[in-house]
């Protein structure tokens, strides 16, 4: 059985990555360092990153990093995704120094997502020192966060998460730009932690190559914080304060300087799949998540 523990990180591409600098200090209150390829890691927590961003042509998301427990888990993973008929690519000392990790394969998804399982994340344990004052991000054993990705290519998409990689779906939710637009279908799916959901696919084509990706802190006033700082930057607001239905996260959403969006949220809830039944969510939030904000000016 494939065995994925988490999202590790997310790696944004920017044609000027020093526009992370501000937006991860004085915005998302995370720590900000320069990395060895000329890019900038945003450091939540003792790790010296959990969000990458490298120089590049455009402003965009570049990938999802994958966290296996141990060798063996490694190797299995790639034997699957071999046996599925998926090439996987060894990275070079080059990226593997770029991302801290002592082994890595890239790979892509049946939509063209790009994918990297990791293994052995260096850490020189240096304390999380928000520069903002946030307590913590919420990390650890629930990885990153989550990552939402578009999948115009759906139903192979969702079939290779499940079966290949042992993803497993939480819930779905068929979106609709309009009443009268085609249905997009979203599903949600966990692998091996607590998190609701580490990866959710989105039936459609996202330019920025990513829907939203999300980032958890550990109380409301933290949200509301950074909220705050949102608007003081000049941030762009993608979505209003509200709460979901599924994951019970209580976000905002605003846009990075790689033109997706970010969710900064709390509450995320943790699920016993052991106890967890599959539904179909009708409702996106109880209260707010307005994300017709983002479509303006
Ligand atoms: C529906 C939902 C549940 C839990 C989440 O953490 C979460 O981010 C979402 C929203 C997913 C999705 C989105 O991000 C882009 C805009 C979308 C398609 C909508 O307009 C409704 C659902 C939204
Ligand atoms: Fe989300």
């Amino acid at each position: 059985m494939i065995d994925i523990r988490g999202l590790a990180y997310i790696v944004a591409e920017a044609q000027d990555p020093q526009a992370w600098r501000p937006f991860g200090e004085q915005v998302l209150g995370t720590m900000v360092n320069d990395a060895p390829d000329g890019g900038m890691y945003l450091k939540l927590d003792e790790r010296h990153f959990r969000i990458a961003v490298q120089p590049g042509s455009a402003n965009r998301y570049y990938a999802s990093g994958w966290e296996v427990a141990d060798q063996a888990a490694f190797d299995a993973a790639i034997a699957a995704l071999n046996k599925a008929g998926v090439e996987t690519i060894r990275a070079d000392a080059a990226l593997k120094a770029a991302r801290q990790v002592l082994d890595l394969v890239s790979f892509v998804d049946p939509s063209g997502n790009r994918h990297e399982l990791a293994l052995g994340f260096k850490s020189d344990f240096a304390r999380f020192a928000s520069p903002q004052g946030v307590p913590h991000f919420v990390t650890g054993h629930l990885g990153m966060g989550h990552t939402v990705l578009p999948a115009a290519n759906f139903d192979a998409t969702a079939t290779f998460f499940r079966d290949v990689l042992g993803f497993g779906v939480a819930d779905t939710f068929t979106h609709r730009f309009a009443p009268d637009a085609p249905a997009q279908r979203i599903h949600f799916l966990h692998c091996g932690n607590a998190r609701h959901h580490s990866l959710a696919l989105f039936e459609g084509e996202v330019p920025s190559g990513c829907v939203h990706a999300m980032v958890e802190v550990p109380s409301m006033d933290e949200v509301g914080r950074a909220q705050d700082r949102m608007a003081k930057a000049g941030v762009k607001l993608m979505a209003t304060l509200g709460r979901h239905v599924n994951d019970h996260m209580m976000s905002f959403y605003m846009l990075t300087p790689s033109g997706f969006a970010l969710e900064y949220g709390c509450e995320g809830r943790l699920v016993d799949w052991d106890e967890h039944v599959v539904f179909e969510s009708t409702a996106v939030s109880q209260w707010g998540h307005d994300f017709s904000v983002g479509f303006r000016e």
